[in-house]
């Protein structure tokens, strides 16, 4: 009898602390999103491991192989973004972007700095369009349209983050000034020069050709607008004949969905040739700011708290089948990318600022 109690007791003891564990203990790093909301994005349930192998069959050969189905690369970031949206969401937060570290200063503090950062670049204000390239689920959008007084209009490739991104300004009462359309950034669906200035943060990286972006952004800009982008490159100390910065780099590429990462110095090399001046390029990651990388590597406890939820969520047929493995996926990302921080041969964070020009503008030479 005393046996039969003790289990009994044991057994309600674990069932609680499972439920406390998956149910109540919300977000890694943000309150928000919890383990049992992982969807996959508009992946249905049964589909999603499929999927997964699909992603990672393309994405996990080199970029040469990468570069011969060209075409084929927006569908499969759409499907990389099926799959990653809610841990992001989850782990990270509604910003899915790196910021420079500031001493005394939180995770959130910094990333909204470095959103903010945009309104004064662009000179964006009251009574202007700008867009944002690449918008995920509107973290800097609702930023950069709170601090600027603008009215933001944001592109996303994905479905899923569209819903997203418009419940999340919903809730924020900024639906009004915030606006998200699902398309494709190399043909978007804007009006010439009907932008008074734009932005892309970390997104423009997922093109397979940066001047057809590029292009694309002047296009919709009106003359005298102006684009800041914050560009993932190869910094100059990358040396294509060092093996470990090779698999660095291909790490980095092969779990973020990266048709090739570009070199730093090409960034505005590109800009200038769809027309662009060239306003200032600079990487915000050199000193004096902070590593950007050590909110992943701060995070390793935390990593293995999320495997574990993932694992019993996923046993427990909470979370569909496939999301250990792309939550494994992030992890070794999330290794390649700290390497390439720690290395100095990566950047998420080179900015390059530009201006449209006004017709009759002289361009200059260099
Ligand atoms: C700009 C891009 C995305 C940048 C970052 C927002 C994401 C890059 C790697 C992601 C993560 C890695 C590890 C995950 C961890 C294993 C999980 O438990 C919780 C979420 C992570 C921390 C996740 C969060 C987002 C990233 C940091 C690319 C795609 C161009
Ligand atoms: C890493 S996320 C960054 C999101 C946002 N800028 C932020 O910082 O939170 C990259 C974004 O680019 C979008 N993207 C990638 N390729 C795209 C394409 N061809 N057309 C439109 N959006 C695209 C993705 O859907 C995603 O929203």
């Amino acid at each position: 009898m005393e046996t039969a109690a003790l289990l009994w007791t044991a057994a309600l003891v674990a069932a609680g602390v499972i439920y406390w564990f998956v149910w109540v203990m919300g977000a890694a790093e943000v309150q928000g999103k919890r383990a049992v909301d992982l969807k996959m994005g508009s992946i249905t349930r049964d589909k999603v491991q499929d999927k997964y192998k699909q992603y990672w069959s393309f994405f996990r050969r080199p970029k040469e192989t990468v570069e011969l189905s060209a075409e084929k690369i927006p569908a499969f970031v759409d499907t990389f973004y099926n799959l990653v949206t809610d841990i992001y969401e989850w782990g990270w937060g509604q910003s899915f972007h790196f910021s420079p570290a500031i001493p005394g200063r939180s995770h959130r503090e910094a990333t909204r700095l470095h959103e903010e950062r945009v309104v004064d670049l662009i000179k964006a204000g009251p009574g202007h369009r700008i867009l944002d390239v690449g918008c995920g689920v509107g973290g800097p959008m609702r930023a950069i349209a709170v601090r600027s007084g603008s009215s933001v209009v944001g592109i996303t490739i994905n479905e899923y983050q569209v819903g997203r991104a418009r419940a999340h300004n919903r809730k924020a009462g900024l639906d009004g000034t915030c606006e998200v359309v699902c398309g494709n950034f190399l043909q978007m669906p804007f009006a010439d020069s009907s932008f008074d200035g734009a932005y892309s943060i970390e997104a423009t990286c997922h093109a397979p050709r940066l001047e057809d972006v590029y292009a694309e952004i002047y296009r919709v800009l009106r003359p005298g607008a102006l684009y800041v982008s914050y560009e993932w490159v190869t910094t100059a100390l990358y040396r294509a004949d060092d093996p470990e910065h090779v698999e660095t780099i291909q790490g980095i590429e092969r779990g973020d969905a990266l048709p090739g990462l570009r070199a730093h110095d090409q960034v505005a090399e590109i800009a200038r040739k769809v027309g662009f001046q060239v306003l200032e390029e600079l990487d915000l990651a050199l000193p004096p700011a902070g590593p950007w990388w050590n909110r992943l590597k701060m995070g390793r406890i935390a990593y293995w708290r999320n495997h574990i939820l993932v694992t019993i969520t996923t046993i427990l047929r909470i979370a569909p089948k496939g999301v250990v493995e792309v939550h494994e996926m992030l992890y070794e990302t999330a290794g390649h990318l700290t390497r390439g921080g720690e290395t100095g041969i990566f950047t998420p964070m080179y900015m390059i600022v530009c201006k449209k020009p006004i017709d009759g503008e002289k361009l200059p030479s260099s």
